[in-house]
């Protein structure tokens, strides 16, 4: 009897990062999740999603050789665009300075997908920092992710812009299931009571109520770290914000498909669909 193959390895899950509002921490924090999820041996892939306005190679102080629009243009194998600033973790670094996503043809979109899709396969979690709002490169990715990750704060405009991006996600794309990190947040009364905030209404109006993965602190190592260029984790790994960010990522870890051999998650819908995600 001829040995059973052995069974595909499962997807790697795709997470988008967002926000309603701009300046809420963001890519700090998609960059620190993905520096922590590859310090424990996890192959991370992160996506610089803001099309027009990259921000992780500053944040890291890399020189890139070149951009998804890049690969985009001239197609070629986007591996060689990425750039490893740490074992385990690959960027797909953005250009910036070039309109936004509403640029991208419907064949711009779907190599985009063929893009992620291929890269994805080296991968264990593919993590998408996308740009704030409701623009279409943020509907896009977060449509053709598997779990939609959203950055609050206590600015009472992050809570209604929030609201915003998780009515369009649940009414247009038939989102059911959102996640909500709490930045710059006093304590995790505050986180508890913005989230609840954002609940009340989703709840209320769209019959959603997004889960509370946790919070990270306001803390000026965070902002000390932008201005260095040096990731949180490695330039002050001790501090609240930096054991919280390590605290959420291992949370997030516990989205990953298990092991090899067990039954695949169902294939991902077609983001330009506007597909339906468990
Ligand atoms: N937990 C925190 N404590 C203190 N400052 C923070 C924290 N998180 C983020 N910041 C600061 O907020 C500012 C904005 O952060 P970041 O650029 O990551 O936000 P963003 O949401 O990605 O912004 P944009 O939408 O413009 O891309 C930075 O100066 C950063 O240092």
């Amino acid at each position: 009897m001829s040995p059973k193959p052995s069974p595909a390895p499962p997807p790697a899950p795709f997470v988008a990062v967002s926000s309603g509002k701009g300046g809420v921490g963001k890519t700090s924090l998609a960059l620190n999740l993905a520096l922590a999820m590859a310090g424990v041996g996890r192959r991370i892939l992160l996506v610089d999603g803001d099309l027009g306005l990259a921000n992780i190679d500053v944040m890291l102080g890399l020189d890139v050789r070149g951009t998804i629009r890049d690969v985009l243009a001239a197609g070629g194998d986007p591996r060689e665009v990425l750039v490893t600033p740490a074992p385990n973790l690959a960027v797909l670094p953005a250009s910036s300075g070039v309109p936004d996503m509403a640029a991208l043809g419907p064949d711009d979109r779907s190599a985009l997908e063929e893009v992620l899709e291929d890269l994805a396969a080296d991968h264990d979690l593919v993590l998408v920092d996308t740009a704030a709002g409701i623009g279409p490169s943020v509907l896009w990715f977060n449509a053709f992710a598997d779990r939609n990750l959203l950055v609050l704060t206590p600015d009472p405009t992050s809570l209604t812009d929030a609201y915003a991006l998780v009515k369009v996600l649940c009414r247009e794309h038939h989102r059911r299931r959102v996640t909500v990190v709490a930045n710059m947040v006093r304590d995790d009364r505050e986180a508890r009571r913005i989230h609840d905030n954002l609940a009340r209404v989703t709840e209320r109006f769209l019959g959603l109520r997004p889960e509370l993965l946790g919070a990270v602190p306001r803390d000026p190592a965070v902002e000390r770290a932008v201005r260095a260029q040096v990731p949180l984790l490695r330039n002050d790994p001790d501090r609240p914000a930096a054991r919280a960010v390590r605290e959420l990522a291992e949370r997030i870890l516990t989205w990953l498909p298990r092991a090899r051999g067990q039954a695949p998650r169902p294939a991902r819908a077609h983001a330009r669909e506007g597909g339906h995600h468990p």
